[in-house]
């Protein structure tokens, strides 16, 4: 049981961009994607989602191989995009019982979990709302109500703290907690490392489309040869310094 990237190369037609990444997440176990921008941590995620097309190499989740069995692979997944996408004739309502029909989830236990989500981040009283009524950090909410609802092995979160009020930011740490202690696995990209350590442990760094270390931040920090109470910024001026080649 795990997500194993195995050996990706891919990017888009004629833009290769990531090489040769390799990455396991176990159930349980969370893994934050950084990097600067243009790193290719998109990239990676939209191979993971099944948007783009490998050049090299396989992407499973618990056994099931994303190019041999996608619509299996895919009903396992659970995305939250860093711009939220949601359907402009669709109300609040409709996209949760959208999710709920998407992954074949039980209308009543599905509705229950729904009210939780909802209440925890206010959107309780909005259930016949359209998008174009909300603010663009309630639109980011509703994706993450939608993807907890999915209750999904594999959650894949893609810059979720920009644009969301430090108590949503508390909510979605908590959540992200939860869904570790209850052995799903998490998968996210990230430059606000201070939020993001409260949930998440282990790290990967993406350098221009390989990933140069997986590891704690404290040893991130030693690799980069950071000093302990260095600020988190001072990683990315080392990748900045690594990109330039004066490492
Ligand atoms: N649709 C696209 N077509 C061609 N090249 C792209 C496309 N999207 C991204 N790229 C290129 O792929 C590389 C990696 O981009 P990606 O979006 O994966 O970076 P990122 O690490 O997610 O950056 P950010 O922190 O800005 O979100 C960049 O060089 C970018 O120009």
């Amino acid at each position: 049981m795990a997500l194993k990237i195995e050996h990706l190369t891919g990017g888009y037609t004629g833009v290769p961009v990531i090489k040769d990444i390799n990455l396991e997440i176990k159930p349980g176990q969370a893994l934050g994607l950084i990097g600067l921008n243009g790193a290719g941590k998109s990239t990676t995620i939209k191979h993971i989602l099944g948007l783009l097309r490998p050049q090299k190499g396989t992407i499973s989740l618990n056994g099931v191989v994303l190019r041999q069995q996608p619509t299996k692979f895919k009903q396992e997944v659970a995305y939250i995009p860093e711009t939220s996408v949601l359907y402009p004739e669709l109300t609040l309502k409709e996209h949760l019982e959208l999710t709920m029909l998407s992954y074949n989830l039980d209308q009543e236990k599905a509705w229950k979990r729904a009210h939780e989500l909802l209440k925890m981040f206010r959107l309780d009283d909005k259930l016949e709302w359209l998008p174009i009524h909300f603010s663009k950090g309630m639109r980011q909410k509703v994706m993450i109500v939608c993807a907890f609802l999915a209750d999904t092995s594999l959650l894949v979160i893609d810059e979720p703290f920009t644009g969301l009020d430090p108590l949503a930011v508390a909510n979605l740490i908590d959540l992200i907690k939860k869904a570790i202690a209850d052995k799903k696995m998490v998968l996210m990209t990230t430059h606000v490392l201070a939020d993001a350590q409260q949930a998440i442990s282990n790290y990967a760094v993406l350098n221009n489309g390989t990933i140069e270390i997986i590891g704690s931040l404290k040893e991130i920090r030693t690799h980069y040869g950071l000093k302990p109470d260095d600020p988190f910024d001072q990683l990315y001026l080392a990748l900045n310094r690594e990109d330039n080649g004066h490492a």
